[in-house]
């Protein structure tokens, strides 16, 4: 079984930039803290791909890369972020052809970072017009 995701994982992409590891989730959440940090600009990242292909899963391993890297300090803040999504599938998830598991509203969540570290976070749900 591959650990991709684990603190091992963390640590190798952590501070890294883009193109000194392989391509991995981390490696695009860390980015967008570099830059954040750097020039002070927001950033977005868009995740899109068909039903089934991990968008949910991603944007979960994500914020818990860019919560994992603040360490436990805002570990209060963090925490209710991570399990907020989970508690949303509760509500607007449904079993189809393509995914146990599907999302029938997309998702934006916006991320409120001081000096590297996760200090609050806001999420919008918008219906979705599937048809699967
Ligand atoms: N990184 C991953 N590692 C292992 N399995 C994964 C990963 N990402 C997704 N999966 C598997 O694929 C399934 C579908 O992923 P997910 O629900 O994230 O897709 P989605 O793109 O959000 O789909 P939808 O558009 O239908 O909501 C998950 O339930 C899981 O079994």
């Amino acid at each position: 079984m591959f650990d991709l995701y684990g603190t091992e994982s963390v640590l190798q992409y952590r501070g890294k930039d883009i193109i000194c590891n392989p391509p991995h989730l981390f490696a695009l959440a860390n980015a967008a803290c570099t830059k954040l940090k750097d020039f002070k600009e927001n950033q977005c990242i868009l995740i899109s791909g068909e039903s089934g292909s991990g968008k949910t899963e991603a944007t979960k391993l994500m914020l818990r890369y860019m919560a994992a890297i603040g360490g436990m300090q805002n570990h209060h803040i963090t925490q209710p972020i991570l399990e907020a999504s989970p508690l949303l599938e509760s509500f607007g998830n449904a079993k189809t052809m393509h995914n146990d598991n599907s999302s029938r509203f997309g998702k934006y969540v916006e991320l409120y970072l001081e000096n590297g570290v996760i200090n609050g976070a806001s999420t919008s749900q918008y219906l979705l017009e599937k048809s699967r």
